[in-house]
């Protein structure tokens, strides 16, 4: 049997904004091309038979296969081949299909062609068969291809299929068609170097509301010093020109992270750096942890009788160049302060998270994604609005800035910071939690102010990340602290190690 696989229309669903679309396409051409839609009839079976993994995507868009049990190409030499044609559709409403023909063709002489090149003939031959003048009504076989698989998912829907999973895809895929699913083009509204749309697949009422903020921004009483006496001459690097990452010796700035830069001239963060941030977060064991005499979290439950500290992350911090620094704003150590890079969407997650971020592109290991960006708040101002905020307001967007919180004495109120993304916030308020294998790690970034009660909270990818994968990180906090500002949500990751499956006896690690 002759199979050949073509990778052709790879990405196309990022040009098509509708789904369904088509993700791959793999096929077989009989050497005489004479594989076209007027030659092919397919017969669909409507039995499933198993799942296909596809490594572009997450593994929980489990696909459904439908297998042709007959494939018959008329008008070439060979009267009838038989073959398999594979479609799959993904909950997300991605098509896949192979086509693989068997024929004699092995024993010839035959050569594959180059498909785009395929795809330009069978164009001009029935472009001049239908002998049409007009370009919008021009045959092509990428527009045929897509519409056979939206065909596909409407028939499918309509007859019925045995598997509700595949029943809710095709019923999204099919609403998505008819309403031709109105989305934001881009959420940032122009505030970031790359738009980042939002994809309404199941038409939703309810919208994220909140304002779009590139940058952090200070409530009101909150303490950010970022004056640039607070920088002194031996903690940045004046004398520095160009990319401090191609000289010689690492500048000042290089001396938070033990005299070596985070950050590779790739722009990633370095293996061992993200190594050893990765095992603190997962194995928090007690040098890893530290208490504050006064807590400002115990604090701001009850004021008169605090609460003991239960203890903060003592975090590695990533310093990064800035203005007092004589290098330029290309400079391989100001990767944050640059801004998101990597194509984003956000996009409906499931009923119980809501809305989720996703990348649109493989993202190799250490890559930024985004900061977490909302309004500086101290814990105080937090604890206020926590107070103040309705019941139905079902997730929660705050964060507590206590990389450092052990470090210091005491923290007077103005300096126990917090972000709260809920009314101002950038893309980073859409990630979701999962626990402990989540693919983002979150590392404390100083900027502009060596005081750390103040940084930047930045994600970077703890593996290789595939397109369309859901992006997740940890947040790291106490599912049974109820009163934690966080707000404990009842956990649906999905995660082997997820806490709530612990609760029940399963999937337990052991810290
Ligand atoms: C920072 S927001 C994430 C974005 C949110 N999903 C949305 O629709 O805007 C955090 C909230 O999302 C929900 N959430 C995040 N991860 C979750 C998970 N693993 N299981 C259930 N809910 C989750 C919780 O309601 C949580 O308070």
């Amino acid at each position: 049997m002759l199979f050949y696989c073509y990778h052709v229309l790879q990405n196309i669903n990022q040009r098509h904004t509708h789904i369904p679309r088509i993700f791959n396409l793999h096929c077989d051409f009989r050497r005489d091309m004479s594989l076209t839609l007027s030659e092919i009839r397919l017969c669909l079976s409507d039995a499933s038979n198993g799942n296909l993994c596809v490594k572009s995507l997450s593994s929980q868009d489990q696909f459904m296969q439908s297998k042709v049990v007959k494939t018959t190409c008329s008008g070439s030499k060979a009267t009838t081949c038989e073959g398999n044609i594979k479609i799959g559709s993904s909950r997300l409403g991605e098509v896949k299909m192979y086509l693989n023909c068997s024929s004699a063709l092995r024993q010839t002489s035959f050569c594959i062609p180059n498909l785009d090149v395929v795809m330009k003939f069978m164009d001009k031959k029935y472009n001049s068969f239908c002998n049409t003048v007009d370009p919008r009504s021009q045959f092509s076989m990428v527009k045929l291809l897509d519409d056979f698989c939206r065909s596909f998912l409407k028939l499918g829907y309509r007859k019925g299929s045995n598997s509700k999973h595949a029943n809710s895809s095709l019923q999204s895929a099919e609403q998505a068609q008819k309403n031709k699913t109105p989305f934001i083009i881009d959420i940032t509204k122009g505030s970031e170097k790359v738009k980042i749309p939002l994809r309404d697949e199941v038409r939703r009422e309810d919208l994220p509301k909140f304002n779009y903020i590139p940058n952090n921004i200070i409530y009101q009483n909150a303490s950010v010093n970022i004056s640039l006496a607070r920088i002194s001459d031996d903690s940045c690097c004046s004398g520095c020109s160009g990319d401090c990452l191609s000289s010689l010796l690492p500048c000042a700035c290089a001396q938070e992270t033990g005299g070596v830069f985070a950050y590779t001239p790739q722009g990633l963060l370095k293996e061992d750096f993200l190594t050893a941030c990765m095992s603190m977060k997962h194995e928090p064991k007690d040098h890893h942890f530290v208490y504050c005499k006064d807590c400002p979290l115990g604090k701001s439950k009850d004021d008169q009788k605090p609460e003991k500290c239960k203890g903060h992350l003592l975090r590695k911090f990533v310093k990064e160049c800035w203005r007092k620094c004589g290098c330029d704003m290309h400079c391989g150590n100001r990767i944050v302060q640059q801004g998101i890079k990597c194509k984003l969407e956000v996009y409906w997650s499931s009923e119980v998270k809501g809305w989720g971020l996703r990348t649109l592109e493989d993202l190799p290991k250490g890559t930024f994604v985004c900061e977490y960006v909302g309004e500086i708040l101290t814990n105080m101002e937090l604890y206020d609005r926590i107070m103040l905020r309705s019941r139905n307001d079902r997730h929660t967007y705050p964060v507590t800035l206590d990389a450092d919180w052990g470090s210091e004495k005491v923290l007077v109120d103005e300096e126990a910071l917090c972000l709260d993304a809920t009314y101002n916030g950038n893309v980073g308020r859409f990630i979701n939690h999962r626990c402990s294998d989540a693919n983002l790690i979150d590392i404390p970034v100083e900027v502009e102010t060596p005081d750390h009660h103040y940084y930047h909270l930045a994600f970077f990818t703890n593996r290789d990340v595939s397109a369309y994968e859901e992006l997740t990180w940890d947040y790291g906090i106490d599912f049974d602290d109820h009163n934690h500002p966080i707000k404990a949500f009842q956990c649906c990751c999905g995660s082997a190690f997820c806490h709530s499956k612990n609760q029940k006896g399963k999937g337990k690690i052991e810290n």
